[in-house]
């Protein structure tokens, strides 16, 4: 059978899953203090205040088709310290030629190096001749995050498998579903049978039996590859490689290392560091020479962080399990040797990657997220903020980022700070910029020049000036500041 893409094949389920998640974001819109649709959509409509039923069906339905779609590209961070990228292009190529002559497919996709970013690779995705959808009678279950990463592109790791067939052998052909609801069983045997909240998230081959996933203590449990992925329906190219040649980032995440730009030599933090993607990129940009310091809230979360700092060949970055908010100790005036908390003014570079509603994550197929919840993240924005002015040097650069399309997370964040800190700290443009200008709202005292400094990834990136892998991104927002010197 031929595949019909993606976007024809998911759109009637996504449509039906989303009439929930679009009920469930009308009601957070309600209770957001902006109204993100029509800030997003139509800024002068939003002075007349029409309602949303009426007017703004079809801005909701551009919003859920953009969640419900997948980036079509894969971008890899590369690592100058062990290869240049004509080096991790030409391994990226060979490793499409075996998946084409595997699988049977003529046309490759094409890999190129990024015109702004030097340490950035784009990869298109295949096209859409070439992927098999027909259903096997042998099935996989996997939870909604384990569906989102494959449909970016990742192969099916064991502790992602709820359930297998039982007849399934290795080399056997499956089909792998979501289980959206969240109500399979785990280790069933049996087809699960919610075929309303079974998504399809593609066909592969097996590399485990059932008894290698399911059996044994959790101690034991098998941690590898469970299924090679062959076909998957957003078509994105799958790439794996030595994470020392370089790493599967979102293209607004490097772009954002970039705009802090920290150099060799610079006493630099990460406030929110974990799992250390923007870590060990900014550790890279260094040059590997200077301080880098990376605090994440939790000894797990601390614990991933270092295995990819080792992994990266970063393992001179200082890393602690610490509250970021309680990072700076105002009686203290001694240096930065050790544990946090720090004296004030001890930063030439800050990174505060802040923890969001990262209602920028696509696809975003279902979420059990509440207004109430979505609402949380300003006050704990706004705690770490005010702890980075804290610790910047006069003269210093802090970057705030948040992987959401929220306007209050993030240009109502940004006029927050200007208001609170007027001649501590200034806007400053973002550079490289990409994306588009910040968004405006009503009541919003950023002026058309702040909003320019300003960068935001989301459906309505236009695509005119930029490549497309550029715009078809997760949702993003970039602000960079400079604190004034006294
Ligand atoms: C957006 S993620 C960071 C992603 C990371 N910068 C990267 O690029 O790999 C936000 C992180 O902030 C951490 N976090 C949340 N609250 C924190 C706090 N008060 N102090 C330190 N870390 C915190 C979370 O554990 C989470 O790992």
């Amino acid at each position: 059978m031929k595949f019909v893409g993606y976007e024809k094949l998911s759109t009637l389920k996504l449509y039906t899953k989303y009439s929930n998640f679009a009920k469930k974001m009308k009601k957070w819109l309600d209770t957001l203090d902006v109204n993100l649709i029509e800030c997003m959509y139509d800024n002068k409509r939003l002075e007349q205040k029409p309602s949303l039923e009426k007017d703004s069906i079809p801005k909701l339905e551009k919003l859920q088709n953009w969640f419900g779609s997948v980036p079509r590209f894969t971008t890899i961070r590369t690592n100058p310290a062990t290869g240049s990228s004509d080096t991790i292009i030409e391994i990226i190529k060979t490793q499409l030629q075996e998946q084409a002559a595997s699988r049977g497919r003529k046309t490759l996709p094409e890999v190129k190096q990024d015109p702004l970013l030097k340490d950035c690779v784009v990869v298109s995705c295949w096209d859409e001749q070439s992927m098999n959808s027909d259903r096997q009678s042998q099935e996989v279950i996997v939870d909604v995050k384990c569906g989102v990463a494959i449909l970016r592109g990742a192969d099916l790791f064991a502790p992602g498998v709820i359930a297998m067939s039982s007849e399934t052998t290795i080399g056997s052909k499956v089909s792998v579903y979501a289980d959206l609801a969240q109500k399979c069983l785990w280790g069933r045997t049996t087809p699960y049978s919610d075929l309303e909240n079974k998504m399809f998230v593609g066909n592969g081959i097996a590399l485990m039996t059932r008894k290698d996933i399911f059996a044994g203590s959790t101690k034991d449990r098998k941690t590898g590859r469970a299924i090679e992925m062959t076909d998957i329906p957003s078509r994105v190219s799958s790439i794996s490689l030595p994470p020392k040649y370089g790493i599967l980032q979102n293209y607004p995440s490097i772009l954002c290392s970039h705009v802090l730009n920290p150099q060799p030599g610079d006493i630099v933090l990460d406030m929110c560091a974990s799992p250390g993607n923007k870590t060990t990129h900014l550790a890279s940009l260094m040059k590997h020479e200077g301080t880098l310091i990376a605090l994440d809230r939790s000894k797990n979360k601390v614990e991933k962080l270092d295995l990819n700092c080792r992994l990266q060949g970063c393992d001179w970055v200082r890393t602690y399990a610490y509250n970021s908010i309680e990072a700076v100790d105002k009686q203290k005036i001694s240096n930065i040797d050790g544990p946090p908390p720090y004296p004030k003014n001890s930063f030439d570079k800050i990174l505060l990657d802040a923890p969001c509603s990262a209602l920028g994550q696509r696809p975003h197929i279902n979420t059990s997220m509440t207004a109430k919840h979505i609402n949380s993240y300003p006050i704990m924005q706004k705690r770490l903020f005010d702890t980075a002015v804290s610790l910047l040097k006069p003269g210093g650069v802090l970057v705030y980022s948040t992987c959401t399309i929220l306007v209050q997370e993030n240009e109502g964040l940004v006029e927050w700070a200007l208001n609170t800190y007027p001649g501590v700290i200034e806007l400053v443009r973002a550079d490289p910029l990409v994306g588009s200008s910040g968004t405006e709202w009503p009541g919003s005292q950023l002026t058309s020049d702040q909003r320019k400094c300003l960068q935001r990834f989301g459906p309505d990136l236009s695509q005119d000036s930029i490549e497309p892998h550029q715009s078809d991104t997760i949702g993003f927002f970039i602000a960079k500041f400079r604190k004034i010197p006294t």
